[in-house]
């Protein structure tokens, strides 16, 4: 894993990074020379509509998938070429995921949902701190007055905080989120937008993948996919003037 000199405020770098999904009959490019820089405090929106390749840009960011070309830096370490088990270890110490499904584990009471990657982290902690970092976490979603409750006493919203507080409790680099409304009523939807936008106040770097224009526009930074490229501002006045 190399070291590239970049700015120590530059969360996510990637250059030029392309993917070309190849089936036997098939080559699709999900994603075409996608540059994108995210800083620390930033909270970027990316939008477009279906097959654009939000997920797949997504999971590229999360180290779930490789890029077929391009250049990625994750807090200045160059992530683009890392075995498996090198992609794991940045992944579990430096990216949050809140997914639309929460992903709960509904044995586990709330507490030890949250406290599950600090349990599984490389570096041990003791047990005071893991109850110390869960709370402070459980506080920043409001969900302090669940902590013994398990997922299944909880309402979809609730659930949703819990996921954040989880995504949250690594102190990871960014939170990505992919659609964290996706199964909520609009209510508990916008209370979970709070929670987030609450968070980036604070300092929070957040990547969000939606379709909701509604939520997209809330990002300080919005981004719109289309064809696996993001479109920039003269892409779209020009789209906008060819429409009218
Ligand atoms: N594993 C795969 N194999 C082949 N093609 C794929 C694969 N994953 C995605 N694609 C294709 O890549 C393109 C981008 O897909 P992607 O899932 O990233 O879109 P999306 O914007 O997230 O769509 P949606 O909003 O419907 O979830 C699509 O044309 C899709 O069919």
């Amino acid at each position: 894993m190399s070291q590239a000199t970049v700015n120590t405020n530059t969360k996510i770098k990637m250059t030029n990074i392309s993917k070309i999904f190849e089936t036997e009959e098939l080559e699709t490019h999900a994603l075409r020379s996608i540059d994108l820089e995210i800083n620390a405090g930033d909270y970027v929106s990316i939008s477009g509509p279906s097959g654009c390749g939000k997920s797949t840009l997504l999971s590229i960011l999360g180290l779930l998938d490789m890029p077929s070309d391009g250049e990625f830096y994750i807090e200045g370490v160059n992530v683009t070429d890392l075995s498996l088990d090198e992609a794991a270890e940045i992944r579990n110490s430096k990216i949050g995921f809140i997914f639309q499904s929460f992903n709960l584990i509904d044995e586990l009471s709330v507490f030890d949902n949250v406290a599950l990657p600090l349990r599984y982290s490389k570096e041990k902690m003791s047990e005071q701190a893991i109850k110390t970092r869960v709370n402070e976490c459980l506080a920043l979603v409001a969900m302090s007055h669940r902590v013994s409750h398990k997922p299944n006493q909880l309402s979809g919203g609730q659930q949703q905080r819990i996921a954040i507080a989880r995504a949250l409790v690594a102190n990871p680099a960014i939170l990505l989120v992919d659609e964290p409304t996706g199964n909520l009523d609009s209510k508990s939807g916008d209370q979970v937008m709070d929670v987030l936008e609450k968070l980036n106040e604070n300092g929070t770097t957040i990547c969000m993948v939606t379709h909701d224009p509604r939520y997209a526009d809330m990002a300080r930074t919005q981004l719109k996919l289309l064809d696996g490229a993001i479109l920039t501002t003269p892409d779209i006045v020009e789209r906008v003037k060819a429409a009218v």
